[in-house]
């Protein structure tokens, strides 16, 4: 699968990249009330133009993306001056106050993780298979701290085939009830092409429960 996605980066075939900021970011992040200065993570973030949105709201963001070449897009598209260096076994490109690991989503843990506050999943979540949701929603629910905040963008589509992937209401109550609540915030419209329908949720990760030590 991780070899799919470094073939299309190299062949181009990106079509999941908007050439502009998603709407439903724009229309849904300040309803969040996330304060400025909170870092947003980004898993999976590709070379999205929505982490340059998330700064110009004053957050820092930390995307994780398996593909170098995409982080080399990102940042030759960019403005600024571009730090490297290595942490943790991932290679690390900062451009302004946007720093993109390059790697594994599963292999970032808790100890890299110390300084974010919310997250952003745009095409996260629905690129990966149905048995690798489950493993995604727990290692973020590990990531996010009680009271972090996230939006998340899901995809429901008329067939089965993927990526994306179709992820329904249902799934996204399975996947993440536990560890965190759930506010639905919008269904988009229905692709007439392609039968693609995004939604827009709210998520905060649940604090510890009564008791728990
Ligand atoms: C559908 S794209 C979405 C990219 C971005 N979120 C956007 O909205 O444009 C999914 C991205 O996840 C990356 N990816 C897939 N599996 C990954 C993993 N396990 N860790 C980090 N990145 C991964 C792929 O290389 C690809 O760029």
């Amino acid at each position: 699968m991780q070899e799919d996605w470094l073939k299309r980066w190299q062949d181009g075939r990106i079509g999941f990249h908007r050439d502009s900021v998603h709407p439903l970011l724009v229309q849904h992040w300040s309803g969040l009330q996330v304060p400025e200065g909170n870092k947003v993570l980004v898993p999976l973030c590709g070379k999205t133009l929505d982490m340059r949105w998330l700064t110009e709201q004053h957050h820092p963001v930390l995307g994780i993306e398996l593909s170098e070449q995409a982080i080399e897009q990102f940042v030759a598209e960019g403005d600024g001056e571009v730090t490297r260096y290595r942490q943790a076994g991932f290679g690390v490109s900062r451009q302004g106050s946007i720093e993109l690991w390059c790697g594994d989503f599963f292999h970032f843990h808790i100890e890299q993780a110390a300084e974010i506050e919310a997250f952003y999943d745009r095409a996260a979540l629905i690129a990966l298979p149905e048995a690798t949701r489950q493993r995604y929603a727990f290692h973020l629910a590990q990531l996010i701290p009680p009271g972090g905040k996230g939006l998340l963008i899901t995809l429901t589509r008329r067939d089965a085939g993927g990526p994306p992937f179709h992820v329904d209401a249902d799934e996204v109550q399975r996947l993440f009830a536990a560890n965190f609540s759930i506010t639905h915030l919008e269904d988009g419209e229905c692709n007439a092409d392609d039968g693609f329908k995004e939604s827009c949720w709210a998520l905060e990760r649940r604090g510890p429960s009564p008791g728990h030590n």
